[in-house]
C-alpha cells in the first residue's frame, strides 16, 4: 500500500489538489507588572497542494565537483538499482541520509495502540529523485566520469558500472571571478564564460531554458554546490537593493560574485535558487528581487557533519540546563573543497556559518547565560591532501554542570564528506518543489498565497539559515526537522506532533481492541495475564 489517505470532513481531495482546513494554535505573549500574560490563539488555515508531480530537472552549479559528481552517480546508481562489490561483501544503492528517502514519521496509533510510521515523503506526493534530471556548469571542462574518478569517493566498481552513463554528461561554462575563490582554483579554470557581468548573466538564463526545452522537464531548480567564495561587501548604493544591484551589475561593478550573479539569472528566470555554499550570495538586491519575482530562494551551506551534530548536542545541553562553556571544533580534509578552504578569506565564509549555529539555543537560557553570554567557540579547518573527501573531525564541548563541575564531551567523526552532503541536495530540491506546489489561506484573506521567497523551512538542512527578514533564526535540529513534517502534516489536516501520547497516560490503563465494526475496550489490568496486575486486586500497593 502506498501512501497515506487522510479521512476528516477538514480535507478535500480533488483530482488536482489535497485542500486542508487546518487550525493553527499559537500562543501570543506579553509582559504586565513584571509576569507574563499568555494567550492561546487560533488561526484557520487553509492548505492547497498540487497532486501531479512534475518532472524535474536540477542544474548544479558546480557540476564536477566532489558533491556535483557524486549527487549524479547517486541518483543514476539508485535509477538503475546498481549493485556493486566491495572488500566487505555487496553494496547496492540507497539514498541514505536523506530524511525524505530515508527517514519516516508517525501518523498516529492503529487498532492496537501500536505507532504507525510511514516514509516521510508519503505526507505528500513528492519528486522521486530517481526520476530527476541533473544539468550545470563547472569551471572545471571535465566530463561527470572523470569529477567522479578525480572525487575519489565512490568505490571502483561502481564508478566502473557509473561511467558509461556519466561520461556523456559535460559541464557549461560557468562564471568565473578569481578573486572570490581561493587562488589555488586558478588550475580548474579552463571552462569559463568571458563577456560582461550582464552578458554572462543572459548566458546563464539562456542555458537555464535551453536544458528545460532539451530535456523536456516541468521546472528547473537551480543549486550552488561551487566552492566557497569569499564573503562579498554589502555596499549601500550597490547591492543593498535590486535596483542598485541590477546597475551595479550593468556598470560592471567588481564586488559583484558569481553566486550571486548566479542567484540573479536564476530569479529572473523564474526558477528556485538554493546557496549549498556559506558566502553571502544573497545580498539584500537579491532578496528583493527574489520577493518581488515570488521565486524562491533558500541556504546557506550544507548542514552536513560537525555543525548537524553541534545543533543537536548543544541543544540537548542547554536544554537539559547544562552549559556548554567551550566549543573547539577542528576538521582536515584532504579534498578540493577543504583546498579552497585553506585560504583565510574562503575559511573565513565557513568559519562564520560554522560558528552561528549555537546562538539561538544560547539566548534560549536566560538561567545559564547572561545576555550576550556566550560559549569560547573555535572554528579549525585543516587541508591535508592525503585523506581526501575523508573528512576526519574532532570536537571537544566543555560545560559547567551542578555544583561547579564540568563535564567534557569528546567526539571524533571520520566520513566520506560529500557522501553526508549528496543526500541534503536531494531533500532541498525534493522538498523545494513539493514547497512550489503548496498555497495557503488565512481565514479572513481572499487569496491563497505561497510561502515566503526566502524558503526558510529548509533550514533543517543548512548550517547559516537564512530567514525571512526580521523573523527567528533557529538552528536546534530537532526543532527544523519539527517544522518540515508538521507542514507537511497541515498540509493534510493533521495536528503538529506533540508527543504527549496522552491517551498512554491515564488512570485506568486500557487498549483498544477491534472487533468488526466497533470497539470493545478492555481493562488490561483486569487481565489476570497482564504484567501491570498485582497478586491481590487491581489497585497496586504502593
Ligand atoms: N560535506 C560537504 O561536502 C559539504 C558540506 C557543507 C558545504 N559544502 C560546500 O559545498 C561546496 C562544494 O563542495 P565539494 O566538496 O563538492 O567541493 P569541490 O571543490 O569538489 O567542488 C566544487 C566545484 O565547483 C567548481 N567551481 C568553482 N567555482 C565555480 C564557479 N564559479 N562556477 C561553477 N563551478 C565552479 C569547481 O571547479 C569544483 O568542481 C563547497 O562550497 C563546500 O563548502 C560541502
Ligand atoms: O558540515 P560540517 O561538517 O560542519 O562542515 C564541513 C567542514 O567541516 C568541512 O571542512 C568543509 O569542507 C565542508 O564543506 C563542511 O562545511
Amino acid at each position: 500500500m502506498s501512501g497515506i489517505k487522510v479521512e476528516s470532513p477538514n480535507v478535500k481531495y480533488t483530482d488536482a489538489h489535497i485542500e486542508a482546513k487546518y487550525s493553527y494554535a499559537n500562543t501570543k505573549v506579553r509582559r504586565e507588572n513584571g509576569s507574563y500574560v499568555v494567550e492561546p490563539t487560533k488561526t484557520q488555515y487553509t492548505f492547497r497542494t498540487e497532486r501531479n508531480v512534475p518532472k524535474l530537472g536540477v542544474m548544479l552549479v558546480g557540476w564536477g565537483g566532489n558533491n556535483g559528481s557524486t549527487f549524479t552517480a547517486a541518483i543514476l546508481a539508485n535509477k538503475h538499482g546498481l549493485k556493486w562489490r566491495t572488500k566487505e561483501g555487496e553494496k547496492k544503492a540507497n539514498y541514505y541520509g536523506s530524511i525524505t528517502q530515508a527517514s519516516t514519521v508517525c501518523i498516529g496509533n492503529d487498532d492496537d495502540g501500536e505507532e504507525v510510521y510511514v516514509p516521510l515523503k508519503q505526507l505528500l506526493p513528492m519528486v522521486d529523485p530517481n526520476d530527476i534530471v541533473v544539468d550545470g556548469w563547472d569551471i572545471s571542462k571535465c566530463n561527470l566520469a572523470d569529477s567522479m574518478s578525480r572525487a575519489k569517493v565512490l568505490d571502483y566498481n561502481l564508478q566502473e558500472q557509473l561511467r558509461p552513463y556519466l561520461q556523456k554528461l559535460t559541464p557549461r561554462p560557468s562564471i568565473y571571478i578569481s578573486d572570490f575563490i581561493a587562488a589555488n582554483q586558478v588550475g580548474r579554470a579552463n571552462n569559463v564564460l568571458t563577456g560582461s557581468k550582464l552578458q554572462m548573466i543572459e548566458q546563464i538564463r539562456k542555458d537555464i531554458r535551453d536544458f528545460k526545452q532539451s530535456s523536456g522537464v516541468d521546472k528547473v531548480i537551480v543549486l550552488w554546490t561551487a566552492n566557497t567564495e569569499r564573503f562579498s561587501d554589502v555596499i549601500l548604493g550597490l547591492n543593498d537593493t535590486w535596483e542598485n544591484l541590477n546597475r551595479s551589475i550593468r556598470a560592471e561593478e567588481s564586488e559583484i560574485s558569481p553566486s550571486t550573479l548566479f542567484a540573479v539569472a536564476s530569479i529572473l528566470e523564474g526558477v528556485t535558487y538554493i546557496n549549498g555554499s556559506p558566502q553571502n550570495t544573497f545580498v539584500p538586491g537579491v532578496i528583493e528581487l527574489a520577493e518581488k519575482k515570488k521565486v524562491f530562494i533558500a541556504g546557506d551551506d550544507f548542514k552536513s557533519g560537525q555543525t548537524k551534530i553541534k545543533s543537536v548536542l548543544v541543544d540537548f545541553l542547554v536544554s537539559a540546563g547544562i552549559k556548554p562553556v567551550s566549543i573547539v571544533s577542528y576538521n582536515h580534509l584532504g579534498n578540493n573543497d577543504g583546498k579552497n578552504l585553506s585560504a583565510p578569506k574562503t575559511f573565513r565564509s565557513k568559519e562564520i556559518s560554522k560558528s552561528n549555529v549555537v546562538d539561538d539555543m544560547v539566548a534560549s537560557n536566560h538561567l545559564l547565560y547572561d545576555k550576550n553570554e556566550k560559549p569560547d567557540h573555535c572554528v579549525v579547518i585543516k587541508y591535508v591532501p592525503y585523506v581526501g573527501d575523508s573528512k576526519r573531525a574532532m570536537d571537544e564541548y566543555t560545560s559547567e554542570i551542578m555544583m561547579g563541575g564540568t563535564n567534557t564531551i569528546v567526539l571524533h567523526n571520520t566520513c566520506e564528506d560529500s557522501l553526508l552532503a549528496t543526500p541534503l541536495i536531494i531533500d532541498l530540491v525534493v522538498l523545494a518543489e513539493v514547497c512550489e506546489r503548496i498555497k495557503f489561506k488565512v481565514e479572513g484573506e481572499s487569496d491563497f498565497q505561497r510561502f515566503n521567497a526566502v524558503l526558510s523551512i529548509l533550514s533543517f538542512l543548512t548550517k547559516a539559515p537564512l530567514v525571512p527578514r526580521g523573523t527567528p533564526v533557529v538552528n536546534a535540529l530537532f526543532r527544523q526537522r519539527a517544522c518540515i513534517e508538521n507542514v507537511l502534516r497541515a498540509c493534510i489536516g493533521l495536528a503538529p506532533v506533540n508527543h504527549m501520547m496522552l491517551e498512554h497516560k491515564h488512570e485506568m490503563i486500557t487498549r483498544a481492541v477491534s472487533t468488526n465494526t466497533k470497539l470493545l475496550k478492555e481493562k488490561v489490568l483486569d487481565d489476570k495475564n497482564s504484567p501491570f496486575v498485582s497478586s491481590s486486586d487491581s489497585e497496586i500497593d504502593m
